[in-house]
C-alpha cells in the first residue's frame, strides 16, 4: 500500500500543550517517524482551557460551543497554525511533503454514557490556516456505532508492537501505556484485535496537586514526590472506586477522579501517594487482560516521573514482565500521540477502521474522521 506523510496534532488532556509529529506511513505496518515538536502553553492559557470544562458541562448537543468556548476554539485552532507553521520550517520541513494533518484538538467534555465527547478544533480553519487537508473529529463515528470514543491510539500501538526492534521483538502479550492526564493501556496480543481501555488517573491529579499547594505546573522528574511518602490509606480509597472493578472497553472524563481523597496530605506525600495511585491503577488494568503481558512499554510525560515507572516496574515484575520506556524500543514516547493522529489521519483517508469493538466497544470496527480541504469540506474518500 502506498505510504502518506502526515503531519499529527495533539493537545492531551494534561492541557500542556501542542505536540506536533510526522510520519511516513502506509497506516498499517510501514511506520517511518520524523521529527517531533512539542509547543507549550503558557499558564494563562491553560488555566482558560481548565475553566472552559466548567462552561463545557453545559453542552448537550456536541456543536455546541456556550459561552467562551467560542473563542477558545478559535485561538487553539490558530496556536495548532502556527505550531505547524513552526514545526515545518525547522527540519521537518525537509523530511517530507505533508499531504494531511490529523488534528485532535482539546477535550473539553467526554460523557461515553451520554455518547457525547467534544474536542475543540475547528478543522475547516485549520486546513485554510496550513493549506493542506485536515482530518478531524475521529472521535465522534465510533461514538455513534456504540463505541466509548476513547482511546484512539490503540491502532497505531498495535502497529508499534507488531514492528518493535530486538530484543523486544516477538515478545507479546505487548502491553503500551500512556500516562498522560489520564492513562491509558492497549494489550497487544500475538495474533487477534488488541484490547484497550483507560487506566485511570495518569499525570492530572499530581498536575493540580502540586500546583495548588506547591504553585509548579507538574512534579519535574517527581523531584517533590522523592521527598515524601506513599499514605496507603488514600491510595485504597483511590482504588475503591467502581470504575476498576469494570473490564474494557471504557473511558474517563479529565474530571471524573479528583483531589477530593488527598485533601489534608502534605505537599511531597500528596504528589507521592498520587504517583502509586497511577501506577496502581494501571497494574489494577491486567485483571482486565486475557493474560498477563510479557512486556509494557511506557510512553507520555507520566514515564518521566520515577516513581510512577518505578511502582509500575516494581509490580510488573512481580508479574514475570518487563516494563521499559519507549525509547528503549527506539520510540519517541513524548511523540506518540501525535504520530498515532497522523496514523490515524491516513487510515481514515484510506477507509482503514480507527477503532474496533475490543478498543472502544463500537459494535463494529469502523472508520471516522471528517476530512477539511483547504477550499472544500467532505467526508474521507469522497
Ligand atoms: N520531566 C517530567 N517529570 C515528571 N512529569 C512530567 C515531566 N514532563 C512531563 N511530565 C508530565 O507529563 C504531562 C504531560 O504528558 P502528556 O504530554 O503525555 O499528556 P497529554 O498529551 O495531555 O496526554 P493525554 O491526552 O494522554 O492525557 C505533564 O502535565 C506532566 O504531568
Ligand atoms: C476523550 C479523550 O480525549 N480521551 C483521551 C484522554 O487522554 C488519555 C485517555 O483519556 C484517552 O482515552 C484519550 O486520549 C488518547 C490519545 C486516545 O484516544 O487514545
Amino acid at each position: 500500500m502506498a505510504t502518506i506523510c502526515a503531519i499529527g496534532l495533539m493537545s492531551g488532556t494534561s492541557m500542556d500543550g501542542i505536540d506536533v509529529a510526522i510520519l511516513k506511513t502506509d497506516g498499517v505496518s510501514a511506520i517511518e517517524a520524523g521529527p517531533s515538536l512539542f509547543v507549550p502553553y503558557e499558564a494563562e492559557f491553560r488555566k482558560r482551557i481548565e475553566a472552559s470544562l466548567e462552561t463545557a458541562r453545559q453542552i448537550v448537543k456536541r456543536q455546541e460551543r456556550p459561552g467562551e468556548l467560542v473563542e477558545l476554539e478559535h485561538e487553539i485552532t490558530i496556536r495548532h497554525a502556527r505550531a505547524v507553521e513552526a514545526f515545518l520550517s525547522s527540519s521537518a520541513g525537509d523530511w517530507g511533503r505533508p499531504e494531511v494533518i490529523g488534528f485532535h484538538g482539546q477535550t473539553v467534555l467526554h460523557r461515553p454514557q451520554a455518547g457525547i465527547t467534544v474536542q475543540l478544533g475547528d478543522g475547516a480553519l485549520l486546513a485554510r490556516q496550513t493549506g493542506l487537508p485536515v482530518v478531524y473529529d475521529m472521535r465522534a463515528n465510533d461514538m455513534a456505532h456504540g463505541g466509548q470514543g476513547a482511546p484512539l491510539v490503540p491502532a497505531y500501538h498495535d502497529a508499534l508492537a507488531r514492528c518493535l526492534p530486538e530484543p523486544y521483538a516477538g515478545g507479546f502479550p505487548v502491553v503500551f501505556v500512556n500516562i498522560g492526564g489520564i492513562s491509558n493501556i492497549t494489550y497487544v496480543p500475538a495474533a487477534g484485535d488488541p484490547i484497550a481501555f483507560d487506566t485511570g488517573p495518569g499525570n492530572a491529579l499530581i498536575d493540580q496537586w502540586v500546583l495548588r499547594e506547591g504553585g509548579v505546573p507538574f512534579d519535574a522528574d517527581g523531584a517533590i514526590a522523592s521527598e515524601g511518602h506513599v499514605v496507603a490509606g488514600v491510595v485504597e480509597r483511590y482504588m475503591a472506586a467502581p470504575f476498576f472493578l469494570k473490564s474494557g472497553p471504557k473511558s474517563l472524563d479529565r474530571n471524573d477522579f479528583t483531589l477530593a481523597l488527598a485533601e489534608g496530605l502534605e505537599l511531597s506525600d500528596g504528589a507521592r501517594t498520587l504517583a502509586a495511585v497511577s501506577a496502581k491503577a494501571i497494574l489494577k488494568a491486567t485483571e482486565h487482560m486475557p493474560e498477563p503481558p510479557r512486556l509494557w512499554i511506557v510512553c507520555g510525560g507520566g514515564r518521566k516521573n520515577p516513581h510512577i515507572v518505578g511502582d509500575l516496574r516494581t509490580g510488573a515484575e512481580k508479574m514475570g514482565a518487563t516494563v521499559i520506556v519507549a525509547e528503549d524500543a527506539g520510540l519517541d514516547g513524548d511523540a506518540t500521540e501525535a504520530e498515532a493522529w497522523a496514523f490515524l489521519a491516513v487510515r481514515s483517508l484510506k477507509g482503514l477502521p480507527l477503532t474496533f469493538p475490543t478498543t472502544t466497544g463500537c459494535h463494529e470496527a469502523v472508520t471516522g474522521g471528517i476530512l477539511a480541504q483547504p477550499d472544500k469540506m467532505g467526508l474521507p474518500g469522497g
